[in-house]
Order: structure tokens, then C-alpha cells, then sequence
């Protein structure tokens, strides 16, 4: 009958760490990574703790991932496209910082999509 749910196939989450650590290495040697690296100083950046309300860098989510802070691979990308969001609001799309963003979103979706298709 209709009504009759399907199985749910649960993916297999044994390798996401491993994922992670893979896709973080690629993210911060990426050649447009450097305004991604460490978290932005509101003093070298006035006013961006007043519009970024949930700040994120390259350098956190390392320590996050070393601490074993995140409980699965969805929080992991939670974190990366909070890099990317975080920097679309503040910056323009057209300028340096902002096309570094776009280059990275786009390059952290390549890839999170080609190593888990494997
Ligand atoms: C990602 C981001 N969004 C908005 C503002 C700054 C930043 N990055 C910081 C590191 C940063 C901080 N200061 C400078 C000065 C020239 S590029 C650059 C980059």
C-alpha cells in the first residue's frame, strides 16, 4: 500500500573524519585561503563583530576538528559555509576578499562532492 514507508539506507559515516581532515588540508593551502585563515580582528576590521554575529575561520574550525567538536560531517560544513556566508554579507562580491570567497565556496563544493561520491 502506499502508506508503506521505505527503508531509510543510513549513509556510511565511518570515513567522515577522515573526510574532514582531507578537505580542511585542501581549504588552507588553497591559494585564495589567506583572508580565510585566522578569525578576523575587529581591530584590524572595525565593525565586523557588529554584523558578523557568528564569526568562522579556517584556523577555528582546525582547533574545533582537533578537540573532536563536531559530532558529524553536516556540522563540519555547517562551519565551512559559515566561512563563505560570513564573508559574502561583509564583503563585496566584487573585490579581492570577496572574490576569495566565491573561489573558496566554489572549490569546497567540487570537492566535498567528488570525495564523497567515491
Ligand atoms: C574574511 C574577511 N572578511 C572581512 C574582512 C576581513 C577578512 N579577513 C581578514 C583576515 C583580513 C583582515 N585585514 C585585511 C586587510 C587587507 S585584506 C584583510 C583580510
Amino acid at each position: 500500500p502506499v502508506f508503506v514507508k521505505r527503508a531509510k539506507t543510513a549513509r556510511d559515516n565511518n570515513r567522515d573524519l577522515g573526510l574532514c581532515r582531507v578537505l580542511l588540508a585542501e581549504l588552507e593551502r588553497h591559494q585564495d585561503a589567506w583572508p580565510f585563515l585566522t578569525p578576523v580582528s575587529q581591530k584590524s576590521v572595525p565593525g565586523y563583530r557588529k554584523v558578523i554575529k557568528k564569526p568562522m575561520d579556517f584556523s577555528t574550525i582546525r582547533e574545533k576538528l582537533v578537540n573532536s567538536q563536531y559530532q558529524n560531517l553536516e556540522t563540519f560544513i555547517i562551519d565551512v559555509n559559515l566561512v563563505y556566508d560570513n564573508c559574502e554579507k561583509f564583503n563585496e562580491d566584487n573585490s579581492e576578499i570577496g572574490r576569495a570567497g566565491h573561489n573558496m565556496r566554489k572549490f569546497f563544493e567540487k570537492r566535498w562532492t567528488e570525495l564523497l561520491k567515491q
